[in-house]
C-alpha cells in the first residue's frame, strides 16, 4: 500500500499529515510507528489524520497519534499544521475552520500575517478530568521521586500537563525526571510534562517531556497549560510570550470558564509518499 503524506512543523514540533478523506486508511500502531520512526521511516513527533467530520457544524476530524502509536485527543502545533494543510490542499477555503477532536472542538483562525491561531478551549483543573491520582484539587501537588520531592501544577488541554516551576530552563532535568513523571502512578493516562522557567509576567521558558514523543521542540497544549497554571498561581499577566526551543508562541487565558487562544506559526516542509 503507497500512502501520500505532507510533513510539516510546527515550531519544530513535526508532524506527517494524511488526508484520510481522498486516501481512506487505518493504520495499525507498528504502521503508525514505522512512519514516525526517523530511522527507518519519515519521523515525526505526531501523526495527523484528516477525517471527516462527526458533528454537524465541524468541517473536520482532527485525529492525532503520538510516535509511539497512542491516539491523543489534543495537540497544539498540530491543530495550526492541520490549519495550513486543509487550506493548501483546496479542502477548505474559511478563515476559520471548526474541528472535532476526540475531546473538544477546537477553532481554528487564519490571521493577517501568516500566523494561525487555535481556539484551544477550556481549561481544566480538576484532578478527575485531567486525570490526576489525588482526593482534592489544589494549584499545586507534591510527588516524592528517587531525586527528591518535586512541585508541580496540573492542567488539562483536553490532554493531561504537568507543570514544574524550574530557575534555569537549560540546565532543568527534563530527560531524567521527564521519563520518570510522564509514566508515574499519580497519572493514570500517563502525561506531558513541562518544565517553565518565569522571564517576568508576560515571557516564560518552557520545555516538555511529550507523553508518547519524549522532549519535543516545541508543545503547544504544554505552552497553554503552562500560562494557565502560571496565571492561576498569580505569576503571570494574561498573555504571554511562551519561548520555547523551536519558536515562539503567544498565548492568552483571560480566566475560569474562558478558552485559552494559542497563536503561531505552520509550516509545510516536504511532500512524500512511502510504501506501507
Ligand atoms: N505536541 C503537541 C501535543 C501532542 C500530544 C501529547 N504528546 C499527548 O500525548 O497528549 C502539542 O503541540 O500540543
Amino acid at each position: 500500500m503507497k500512502i501520500n503524506f505532507t510533513k510539516m512543523q510546527g515550531l519544530g514540533n513535526d508532524f506527517v499529515v494524511i488526508d484520510a478523506i481522498n486516501q481512506p486508511i487505518q493504520l495499525t500502531i507498528e504502521q503508525i510507528r514505522f512512519l514516525a520512526d526517523r530511522h527507518f521511516g519519515v519521523g515525526c513527533d505526531q501523526l495527523l489524520f484528516v477525517e471527516k467530520p462527526i458533528s454537524a457544524n465541524a468541517e473536520f476530524k482532527y485525529r492525532i497519534f503520538n510516535a509511539d502509536g497512542s491516539e491523543v485527543a489534543q495537540c497544539g502545533n498540530g491543530a495550526r499544521c492541520f490549519a495550513r494543510f486543509v487550506r493548501d490542499k483546496g479542502l477548505s477555503n474559511k478563515d476559520e475552520i471548526i474541528v472535532d477532536t476526540d475531546a473538544r472542538q477546537l477553532a481554528l483562525r487564519f490571521d493577517a500575517g501568516g500566523l494561525i491561531t487555535v481556539d484551544m478551549g477550556v481549561p481544566a483543573l480538576e484532578p478527575k478530568q485531567i486525570p490526576l491520582n489525588v482526593s482534592e484539587q489544589s494549584k499545586l501537588y507534591k510527588v516524592k521521586l528517587a531525586e527528591g520531592e518535586i512541585e508541580f501544577a496540573a492542567v488539562s488541554m483536553g490532554n493531561p500537563h504537568v507543570v514544574i516551576l524550574v530557575e534555569d530552563v537549560v540546565s532543568a532535568p527534563v530527560l531524567t525526571i521527564g521519563a520518570r513523571l510522564e509514566c508515574h502512578e499519580l497519572f493514570p493516562e500517563r502525561a506531558n510534562i513541562g518544565f517553565m522557567q518565569i522571564i517576568n509576567r508576560r515571557q516564560i521558558e518552557l520545555r516538555v517531556y511529550e507523553r508518547g514523543a519524549a522532549e519535543t521542540l516545541a508543545c503547544g497544549s504544554g505552552a497553554c497549560a503552562a500560562v494557565v497554571a502560571g496565571i492561576e498561581q498569580g505569576l503571570l499577566d494574561q498573555e504571554v510570550q511562551v519561548h520555547l526551543p523551536g519558536g515562539e508562541l503567544t498565548i492568552s487565558w483571560v480566566g475560569n470558564g474562558l478558552p485559552v487562544l494559542m497563536t503561531g506559526a505552520a509550516t509545510t516542509v516536504f511532500e512524500g509518499q512511502i510504501t506501507l
